[in-house]
């Protein structure tokens, strides 16, 4: 990517695979359980055909050896070659019908396995990132952190599908083929193994080339999602621009980006496999070069016993059981260093604790009266940097059912002041009380539930009008929700929808209009009969006459609860008991809006620019208004 980019998501190192399976392994451990213990007995019925093939080619065909069965006593086993070919064939169905019960129940427990960790680890994960402060979400980028709710949880499927069945089946035919071999023959079975070490080292190599190369192109698909997520919520401005060509081409950068990274390990991955199958390969060519030879000519030097012709042909279909598996061992690591890559991801959003956070011992609001205090309040987004902080010094106390007005240039703070109030964020020093509780000890449900904010761009969620309105309250009925839109002069739009109250309205509300978004998040606020509302100029996209409707229904509401409202338009907020005037961060004026005028500072010249008095204002008015425009947009200090 060559623009610069938001900080994204460092995954966790080390050790978060482990942790997947201690966290989510056990609660599903029946599963795998009935996986391993299902994928054993099919392994071992595969074991069944070669074993007997060979006894069948020696005693019955070739009647070198007595026809005997392990664990089968002698006396069960038939006299006549015929009946012991029947009793072949008969072991051979057996053994393939319990194969067949045996591989299929091995898969259910696996898949069960997987897809259960899966589930529950998306609806971990996605609990935690809800639970993360807005300051979390102001330095991700959305795309990314789909990408890791979706494409890492799904990239685990295969792995922990697979991942331990077919550890444990290699480690099944290790050990069982292993043993069977040596029995037959301890020499020849050395001749087989010497594959093993050489495996160990090749795929001990790969997984060290290729684990920085699926982290890497993990980051990339996030970086891509990324791109394309943010293309596609700001379509309508890449068409106004004409900037398709522009957009096109970041997309294919960030494209190209992840083929790179892709292809890098793909080019790793694919040179792993041959290898393996050529090691794997070679060693089932000396293993049958050694037993052709041993057969024929009697033992090589430097071993020493004779091998029969079905004990050598037993002992090649072990070898190839017993090798090529092997090399599917790689593909158990390969899976497993993807998982990982996106598992670190997983665990980096699992990690992350929230610094706004539920207090240990939080305080009830059982009955709110709406006393709100800011006291000598400083935040700044990024505490640790060296620009000026966002509010400095802000102090102010709204008695129960006051309303207090914030007016203030663009940019002087007024909206971080009321995120600080829902506790979107957290002041870095001073702080703010509701009924003297300071909110971070304040339970943050009951916080939540006591304050009603209308946000400046209200989120419409994908659903009908009746549920947008009622989020929040969910079990409001129709006539509540039907009253609350009326307050919000939205009864009449919503019902000359085509479906009324039913409409579907979509992604982010993009069928409605400004100002009748702004209405069904106000109605939504009236139904929800908030202690104290907050408003963060709440009917900016309304024109006048909607406007004053709602400011009659607003009013209303604002007789006998709490209010703190953000408004540009000053006539909204003159009859408020109290105006706070920002600037730069700082309250530089407050009273009344009589007060304010008779002050003749900052307020009274935004009075004049309102009432389009340009006459009046005085020069040093527009020079401090350019000052400020310059220190927004450089990004310093507007006094
Ligand atoms: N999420 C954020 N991360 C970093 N800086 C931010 C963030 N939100 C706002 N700011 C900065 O904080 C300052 C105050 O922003 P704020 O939105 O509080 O101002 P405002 O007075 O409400 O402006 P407006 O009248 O334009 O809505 C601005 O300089 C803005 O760039």
């Amino acid at each position: 990517m060559t623009d610069a980019e938001p900080r994204g998501l460092t995954p966790s190192e080390g050790g978060s695979m482990w942790r997947l399976y201690a966290a989510y392994g056990r609660e599903n451990a029946g599963h795998a359980v009935l996986g391993t213990a299902m994928a054993l007995v099919a392994r071992a019925s595969g074991l069944v055909p070669a074993l007997l093939l060979g006894l069948a080619i020696d005693a019955v065909l070739l009647g070198t050896r007595p026809f005997s069965l392990p664990l089968v006593p002698d006396a069960w086993v038939p006299a006549a070659a015929a009946g012991q070919l029947w009793l072949t064939v008969g072991i051979l169905v057996g053994a393939t019908l319990l194969g067949a019960v045996a591989s299929y129940l091995g898969s259910y427990g696996w898949n069960r396995f997987a897809q259960t960790i899966q589930h529950d680890l998306r609806t971990d994960a996605y609990d935690h990132l809800q639970a993360q402060d807005r300051a979390f979400f102001d330095a991700s980028r959305t795309g990314e952190l789909l990408s890791v709710l979706n494409n890492d949880v799904n990239q685990l499927e295969s792995f922990l599908t697979d991942g331990v069945n077919s550890g444990l089946r290699i480690v099944a035919l290790v050990v069982g083929v292993g043993l069977v071999m040596f029995a037959l023959n301890p020499w020849l079975a050395l001749v087989s193994l010497t594959a093993v070490p050489v495996l160990v080292v090749f795929t001990g190599l790969f997984v060290r080339a290729i684990q920085p190369k699926y982290a890497a192109m993990r980051a990339s698909v996030g970086d891509l999602n990324a791109r394309l997520e943010n293309n596609v919520g700001g379509i309508e401005v890449i068409k106004t621009e004409g900037a398709e060509a522009y957009e096109t081409d970041r997309v294919r950068e960030a494209s190209r980006a992840y083929y790179d990274t892709n292809w890098d390990a793909i080019r790793t991955r694919i040179a792993f496999f041959p290898g393996l199958s050529l090691v794997s390969g070679l060693s089932f060519a000396l293993t049958f070069a050694v037993g052709a030879f041993w057969v024929l000519n009697g033992p090589p030097t430097p071993f020493s016993g004779a091998v029969s012709a079905g004990a050598f042909v037993t002992f090649m279909l072990y070898t190839q059981q017993f090798v090529w598996p092997l090399a599917q061992f790689g593909q158990i690591v390969n899976n497993y260093q993807r998982a990982r890559a996106s598992t670190d991801r997983v665990y980096a959003v699992l990690e992350a604790e929230p610094s706004v956070a539920e207090a240990n011992d939080p305080v009830s609001l059982l009955s709110v009266a709406g006393r709100v205090e800011y006291d000598d309040v400083t935040f700044s987004y990024d505490p640790d940097g060296d620009d000026t902080p966002v509010l400095r010094g802000v102090s102010f106390d709204a008695a129960p059912g006051d309303t207090v007005g914030i007016v203030g240039p663009t940019g002087s703070g007024k909206s971080t002041l009321v995120k600080l109030l829902v506790r979107l964020y957290d002041p870095d020093g001073g702080a703010v009380r509701v009924d003297g509780h300071d909110v971070r000890e304040v339970s943050l449900a009951d916080l939540r539930d006591a304050v009603g904010y209308v946000a400046q761009e209200p989120f419409l969620f994908y659903g009908t009008v009746r549920e947008n309105i009622a989020y929040g309250t969910f079990d409001a009925d129709d006539d509540a929700i039907e009253a609350a839109a009326r307050r919000a002069a939205a009864h009449e739009f919503i019902t000359n929808l085509p479906d009324g109250y039913d409409t579907m309205v979509g992604e982010r509300g993009v069928k409605l209009s400004g100002g009748q978004r702004q209405r069904v998040a106000l109605a939504r606020t009236f139904l929800k009969e908030p202690d104290v509302l907050v408003l963060d100029e709440a009917t900016s996209h309304v024109d006048t006459e909607t406007e004053a409707i709602i400011q009659r229904s607003l009013r209303e509401m604002a007789s006998d609860r709490t209010t703190v409202a953000i408004a540009h338009r000053l006539s909204t907020v003159r009859d408020a008991d109290t105006i706070l005037v920002l600037e730069g961060g700082r309250v530089v004026e407050r009273g009344t809006h009589e007060d304010l005028l008779a002050e003749d500072g900052l307020y009274a010249n935004l009075w004049r620019v309102q009432a389009g008095d340009f006459e009046a204002l005085p020069e040093s008015f527009f020079d401090a208004a350019i000052a400020r425009r310059a220190a927004i947009e450089g990004g310093g200090e507007s006094d």
